[in-house]
């Protein structure tokens, strides 16, 4: 299995292409279900769950064609991709394939949108909680859809003649059951409402891709989405958005180590409240226009609680990031995860730089060092995975992650990036 060396200490300086965003890449592709005619999606990135959902897709029957690819240019990074559904040959998603990643389960809403019936498997994807579907069987049987659950497989029918239009009001926010909601929608008969939707700037993507290819949506970006349903979808090309979990990240990254990075093609607007916080640590943003710049000189880095929350709020998949850089702040920081029940598997690692954190709960205490050292890891989960790579970007001496395949789930050329900008990282294999 391999594995990642690094070697803390060095400053990152210069520029960082930020990659499409794994999180909308994931579900534009699934909406390629709805249309018998091409989608094109534009900055594809290429990653292990990209993959993996070709390969569930191709199962469905989806022709899968990639172009302009140019492997290890970075400059160029992203792939043009094009996924054509002309015929849907199969309506189940095995085990095999969906068990290894969450956003295949959202297929269901596509198929049964569009052949009146689907038998997907019940999903994997990070180990973060116990991560239930029943907000999606809510609002899918609110459209009329009948449900059973047979040998681990969610087997939904919709009714004669397909979904019908309904008023749905979830009783928590979810990402996942509010983009197979949105698309399921899209096909049904009159008019559907979801209330308490994600907000999710990769929502926002989806809803656009959906309407370009001929849906009627409104309330894009709100809490509530409104869909008129329409008989057929068509083709449409669209651009995947830069992602801004990986903005973050590399942002994060800089604020650990000092120095000055351009996080090229980022947009600042879909993480505002994590740059508010990090800039509250002492670190200085500024807005250019190929990118956001991150700069931190010599100063210390400042300890700020945070809590999680859907979006606007903190991101959940920042959390590891910024307890790792907590772990070297001048002081005390609260971290409180409200996401997800299970998602501090990184902190017995972080402790093995020598990072002093605590848990109750919910809520994590760390308390900041001058130092950490480096040590050899472990990563559970992919953003779990990233902030022992943060921590020991700034660790002294040598730090070995073990099991990275989790990495490679969600962060494109993660080495090649971080190298160029002066980390002495590599990749040792087997
Ligand atoms: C591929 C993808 O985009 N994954 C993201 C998506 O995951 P995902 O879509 O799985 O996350 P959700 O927003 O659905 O989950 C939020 C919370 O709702 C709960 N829940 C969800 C569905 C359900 O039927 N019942 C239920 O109780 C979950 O267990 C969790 O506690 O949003 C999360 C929250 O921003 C991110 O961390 C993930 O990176
Ligand atoms: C939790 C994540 O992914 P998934 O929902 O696919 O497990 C993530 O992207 O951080």
């Amino acid at each position: 299995m391999d594995r990642i060396r690094l070697i803390g200490g060095n400053e990152l300086n210069g520029e960082i292409p930020i990659s499409g965003a794994k999180n909308a890449a994931l579900p534009l592709m699934i909406a390629s279900l709805l249309s018998d005619e091409p989608l094109v999606l534009q900055n594809v990135p290429r990653l292990a769950d990209v993959k993996q959902l070709e390969r569930i897709l191709e199962n469905h029957g989806v022709d899968i064609a990639v172009h302009g690819r140019r492997r290890g240019e970075l400059d160029v990074v992203g792939q043009r991709m094009t996924f054509h559904a002309a015929d849907i040959v199969d309506t189940t998603a095995p085990y095999e394939l969906v068990s290894k990643m969450r956003a295949s389960f959202w297929v269901i809403g596509p198929l049964l949108a569009r052949c009146h019936e689907a038998r997907v498997s019940l999903p994997g994807g990070c180990a973060i909680g116990t991560r239930p579907v029943d907000l999606f069987l809510f609002g899918l049987k609110a459209l009329g859809a009948e449900i059973d659950i047979d040998d681990g497989y969610v087997v939904a029918k919709a009714p004669k003649g397909g979904l019908v239009g309904a008023h749905i009001v979830f009783p928590k926010v979810s990402v996942g059951a509010t983009h197979t909601l949105l698309m399921a929608a899209t096909l049904a008969r009159g008019t559907t409402i979801i209330e308490n939707a994600a907000q999710e700037p990769e929502i926002t993507n989806v809803a656009e891709c959906l309407v370009a290819m001929g849906a009627k949506i409104s309330g894009i970006g709100t809490r509530t989405l409104t869909i008129e349903g329409v008989d057929k979808l068509h083709g449409a090309t669209v651009d995947v958005i830069p992602d801004r979990i990986e903005t973050g990240t590399f942002a994060m990254a800089t604020a650990m180590t000092g120095g000055n990075v351009l996080l090229k093609g980022a947009r600042p607007e879909h993480l505002q409240s994590a740059l508010d916080i990090l800039t509250q640590t002492g670190v200085e943003l500024t807005v250019e226009p190929e990118g956001l710049r991150v700069y931190r000189n010599g100063n210390g880095i400042q300890p700020v609680n945070i809590e999680t929350d859907p979006f606007p709020g903190f991101p959940t998949d920042l959390q590891a990031q910024f307890m790792a850089l907590m772990t070297m702040s001048s002081g005390t920081s609260h971290i409180r995860e409200t996401i997800f029940e299970n998602r501090y598997m990184h902190v017995a690692e972080l402790a093995r730089f020598g990072a002093d954190i605590t848990v109750d709960g919910q809520l994590a205490t760390v308390h900041g060092k001058p130092q950490l050292k480096g040590a050899q890891v472990m990563a559970t989960d992919l953003r779990a995975s990233v902030s022992l790579v943060i921590a020991g970007l700034a660790a002294k001496g040598e730090t070995i992650v073990n099991r990275i395949y989790h990495l490679d789930r969600g962060f494109e050329g993660l080495e090649e990036k971080l190298s160029r900008c002066g980390a002495e990282i590599e990749r040792l294999a087997g």
